[in-house]
């Protein structure tokens, strides 16, 4: 039986999807059933990784301090992970994540810019965390470059590299195109994180496994940005009936579900908008940005999102979101 490691993010990713409201004792409940349900690793904070609660991405309900706090008391065997997005989050966010019991941390860059990761990924090495590379948007670029970007990663130390789908924009050869060749040309193990814009969230997941993947990301409900992640509950079901060994408790997770499930803002679907996201390989945290900023210039969320995608606008150009709106309400009125 082939081990997998799951990591859980549903109190990160998830946050998205509750505009980062989640409260430390909701936070420390989810974590302690999923340390129960024998899930490897939960990974905890601001949808944006440390330092994200900020007026440019959200301000979460509680601080960083108080989340790590909550989340750490209530664990005793799953890992506490946090992700770090160098240029949101800084080397001084992570030294107090540390003093929580922060055991992993996901250094995320673009796709194309893992060298930005490399004095955060060397410093959590340093300080005897095990640290990760974590490839977003890794559609937007072809499994060559995406091989370059991992094999950087891992000269700077990382333990695992992770293969993102922000945009859930990804077909499954487009998975086994990308996981296979790096996991083929990479001594570290390989992870996938995806997101479900498409409907295929959990089947791109299980290809990625199949192609060479040793490390998945799931959420609980398949809470996250866009139309979510890789559905925990259902994952593991998938896995379970593959003949996977992932240690974790299919019946407690979905139990946990329907608690989750009462704490939800609104269903986690793909909808129109979020399609969109998929459709056009725009990022998944756009989403909650261009409907704002739909509602507020008289526009077509979707038309805002298909035109971030065809700039290849990448997180951290939240700013974009205003100006594409502001053009396209502009060639509206000039109509
Ligand atoms: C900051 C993003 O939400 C990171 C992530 O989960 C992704 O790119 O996907
Ligand atoms: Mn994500």
């Amino acid at each position: 039986m082939k081990s997998i490691r799951i990591i859980d993010s549903t109190l990160r990713d998830g946050m998205h999807a509750v505009s980062h409201q989640f409260t430390p004792e909701q936070m420390a409940m989810i974590a302690g059933k999923l340390d129960e349900a024998g899930v490897d690793t939960v990974e905890v904070g601001h949808g944006d990784g440390l330092g994200g609660s900020s007026f440019q991405y959200g301000f979460s309900k509680a601080t960083e301090e108080q989340y790590l706090k909550a989340v750490s008391e209530a664990l005793t065997k799953t890992k506490l992970a946090v992700l770090l997005i160098p240029g949101i989050g800084t080397v001084e966010d992570l030294e107090v994540a540390m003093e929580y019991g922060v055991k992993t941390v996901r250094v995320a860059t673009h796709v194309t810019e893992a060298d930005a990761g490399e004095q955060h990924i060397k410093f959590a090495k340093k300080s005897g965390l095990e640290a990760i590379g974590f490839l977003m948007m890794s559609h937007m670029a072809p499994p060559e470059k995406v091989l370059e970007q991992a094999k950087l990663f891992e000269s700077y130390g990382a333990d695992t590299v992770y293969i993102t789908d922000s945009a859930g924009a990804m077909l499954p050869h487009d998975v086994r195109a990308r996981i296979g060749l790096v996991s083929k040309e990479l001594s570290v193990p390989i992870g996938f994180h995806a997101h479900n814009n498409l409907g295929l969230a959990v089947g791109n997941t299980l290809t990625a496994i199949e192609a060479g993947a040793a490390s998945v990301d799931g959420t609980v409900c398949g809470l996250g940005a866009g139309s979510g992640n890789s559905q925990l509950e259902a994952l593991i079901a998938v896995l379970n009936k593959g003949g996977y060994n992932t240690g974790a408790d299919l019946y407690k997770l979905m139990d946990l579900s329907k608690e989750v499930e009462g704490l939800m803002h609104r269903p986690q679907t793909i909808n129109s908008d979020s399609l969109a996201i998929g459709y056009a390989g725009a990022y998944g945290s756009f989403l909650l940005h261009s409907r704002r900023a739909a509602e507020k210039f008289g526009v077509d969320a979707r038309e805002i999102l298909l035109e971030l995608g065809r700039r290849k606008t990448v997180g951290g150009q939240e700013d974009m979101i205003i100006d594409v709106a502001i053009e396209l309400a502009k060639a509206k009125s000039s109509k």
